[in-house]
């Protein structure tokens, strides 16, 4: 397909084919020339569009759906039909279109996946069918250079937990926002869903449900299904990257260490909100002129996010400010369903992946708990007098008035991310938590939220921390350079660039994050430093300088853009 440097492609269809096909079809935009070649004169109308007119025709068809469910249906359909023309569009109403393609609405695309079914796409890998598993997976990627696997089991999608099969819609999602958002080459690329059943009891007893109608596997049966797909993976595409995505909480981390070592993985949930949330939180001490080893941390919600981000925030402050590992570990407070994660919670209730950060009980013998013993976010706060509180729980309104006023009572400038999606989850919108703290209150949350009146009267635009504003670009960086690993220092290297580019670096009444605006020049910068960074610790797998990675990436980003065709038919196809 096309990039910066390749705007001539030799294509192998004609007629219905290319016509049929959403990586050659170009609809109307066939020039005469192509027409003739690929047989296509007498099934076009006579009209050759640009395609900028192509774009204002979807725009309008696309305006005339009123529901954001309608929308993605419809964006859904021109991807299905028309690669270039989908991604031109998006990227022409880039902070408009990705909340309808991405959080929030996807979300509401993946619950009812079954009953919006119209087309399939991706690759379906099903626990039934696992002796043909091979099979299956060659029969869609053998002989195509695919560079990027994004992969689901689709237990916790977004924050509406398991969705079964729909989890196949987060995959694609996470894929397309690396093309628009890195410049990956969408038909390098493929998301993968594995079906090993669901415990979604709706799902289960849908007839419509287009999925494996089981209760979810679990276990030795889970790994080596698991194990079968990734090992097939680096059988197959070495040198690709393996993106996983809305794992299971028991899953994710665990997953995450056992192949880390062994071929370049990535877990976004972990990783991609760890490392944007460091830069949000860079930013917000570069605000309070305060360092990052100075901050006291509660995180609200110790499962896949909040212990990625507790962990990317630990190592930030280890690499960054050069403070311990284990005083860096003592910065931070995780609560959960059972409240502060402490010394007698016990062993049923404090998973092993916990245990670096879980409190002495000597250190709350003066606060009050509840009748188990448990200890909540305000008695939390009262005692720490923290300076960040994050929220990544999907407890919809967690962080009420008088936690938020306690914050405020703590510290000068509180620093509050609620960042669960989709939007309805959050743990407090941007709107009262600034009204509850008089305009002090620094933000950033998961999901779009529109600005808010500072008491002087200024907008205080509200930073969007989702892992989408780094993930293209660390996936994008760690590809291109052929990385053995994505290492922890090459994600730091992309969080700190990131931070870099915060509009409150220069003012601080502005957000803490780049607008999503910009999100693909932010993420071409994120991956430059990435793969800088994976040339300088000798993870690269080509013979790059350092000063030549900026080209290479231009050279290499994929562009909305119509190629010339020449048929050819030893072409692609
Ligand atoms: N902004 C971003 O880029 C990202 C946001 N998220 C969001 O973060 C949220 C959590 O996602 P995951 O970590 O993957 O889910 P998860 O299920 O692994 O973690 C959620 C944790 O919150 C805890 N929790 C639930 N209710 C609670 C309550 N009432 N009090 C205290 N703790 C409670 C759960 O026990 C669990 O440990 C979701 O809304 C997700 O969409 C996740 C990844 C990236
Ligand atoms: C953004 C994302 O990865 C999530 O909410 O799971
Ligand atoms: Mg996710």
């Amino acid at each position: 397909m096309a990039t910066a440097t390749n705007r001539v492609l030799r294509v192998a269809l004609r007629g219905d084919s290319i016509l049929t096909h959403p990586r050659f079809n170009k609809g109307t935009g066939f020039t005469s020339s192509e027409r003739r070649a690929f047989g296509l004169a007498g099934r076009l109308p006579h009209r050759i569009n640009t395609l900028e007119d192509q774009c204002i025709r979807a725009y309008d068809q696309l305006c005339g759906r009123q529901q954001p469910i309608r929308k993605n249906t419809f964006l859904q359909s021109l991807k299905d039909q028309n690669w270039v023309l989908y991604y031109a569009l998006l990227s022409r109403h880039l902070k408009e279109l990705i909340p309808i393609i991405y959080t929030p609405t996807q979300g509401d695309a993946i619950a009812n996946y079954s009953h919006l079914f119209r087309r399939s796409e991706g690759l379906y890998l099903t626990f039934a069918d696992q002796d043909t598993m091979e099979e299956d997976f060659l029969e869609q990627t053998k002989g195509r250079d695919i560079q990027l696997f994004v992969v689901s089991d689709s237990e916790a999608i977004l924050g509406i937990g398991d969705q079964g099969v729909g989890g196949i819609g987060i995959a694609t999602a996470k894929s397309a926002i690396y093309t628009l958002l890195g410049g990956i080459d969408p038909s390098k690329s493929m998301s993968v869903v594995l079906d090993v059943g669901t415990d979604n009891e709706s799902l289960l007893s849908d007839e419509l449900y287009v999925g494996w109608s089981n209760r979810r596997v679990r276990g030795k049966a889970y790994d080596r299904f698991v194990d079968k797909f990734v090992q097939l993976v680096r059988k197959h595409h070495p040198h690709s990257l393996l993106h996983f995505e809305d794992f299971g909480v028991n899953n994710a981390q665990r997953l995450l260490d056992i192949y880390r070592d062994k071929h370049a993985v990535f877990n976004d949930d972990v990783q991609g909100t760890g490392a944007v949330t460091l830069a949000a939180l860079m930013s917000a001490v570069g605000v309070t002129k305060s360092k990052l080893s100075e901050q006291r941390i509660v995180v609200y919600g110790a499962g896949t996010a909040g212990l990625g981000i507790t962990k990317q925030l630990r190592d930030g402050m280890s690499s960054i400010d050069a403070l311990s590992t284990e005083e860096a570990n003592k910065r931070f407070y995780l609560i959960d369903r059972f409240g502060l994660v402490k010394e007698s919670l016990g062993s049923n209730k404090i998973r092993p992946a916990l245990r670096e950060f879980v409190r002495p009980n000597a250190e709350w013998a003066d606060v009050p708990t509840n009748a188990e013993g448990e200890i909540g976010l305000l008695d939390v706060i009262r005692k720490v007098r923290p300076t960040v509180l994050i929220g990544c729980s999907t407890h919809a309104g967690a962080f009420t008035e008088e936690v938020i006023k306690e914050m405020a009572r703590g510290t000068e400038r509180p620093i509050i991310f609620p960042l669960s999606n989709p939007t309805r989850l959050v743990e407090v919108t941007p709107e009262q938590a600034n009204a509850w703290t008089n305009g002090k209150a620094l933000m950033a949350t998961g999901s779009p939220f529109p600005p808010c009146k500072m008491p002087n009267g200024k907008l205080y635009e509200i930073a969007e921390c989702n892992n989408a504003l780094i993930y293209p670009g660390l996936g994008f960086g760690a590809m291109i350079t052929q990385a053995r690993k994505l290492s922890d220092t090459m994600i730091i290297a992309g969080a700190q660039k990131l931070a870099s580019l915060s509009p409150a670096l220069t003012d601080p009444d502005s957000a803490l994050l780049p607008d999503f605006a910009h999100a693909r020049e932010v993420n071409t910068e994120v991956a430059v430093a990435v793969a800088e960074q994976a040339i300088e610790e000798g993870e690269a797998g080509v013979d790059w300088d350092k000063e030549e990675v900026r080209d290479r990436i231009a050279e290499r980003q994929w562009i909305a853009e119509y190629p010339d065709y020449v048929f050819d038919p030893r072409g692609e196809h």
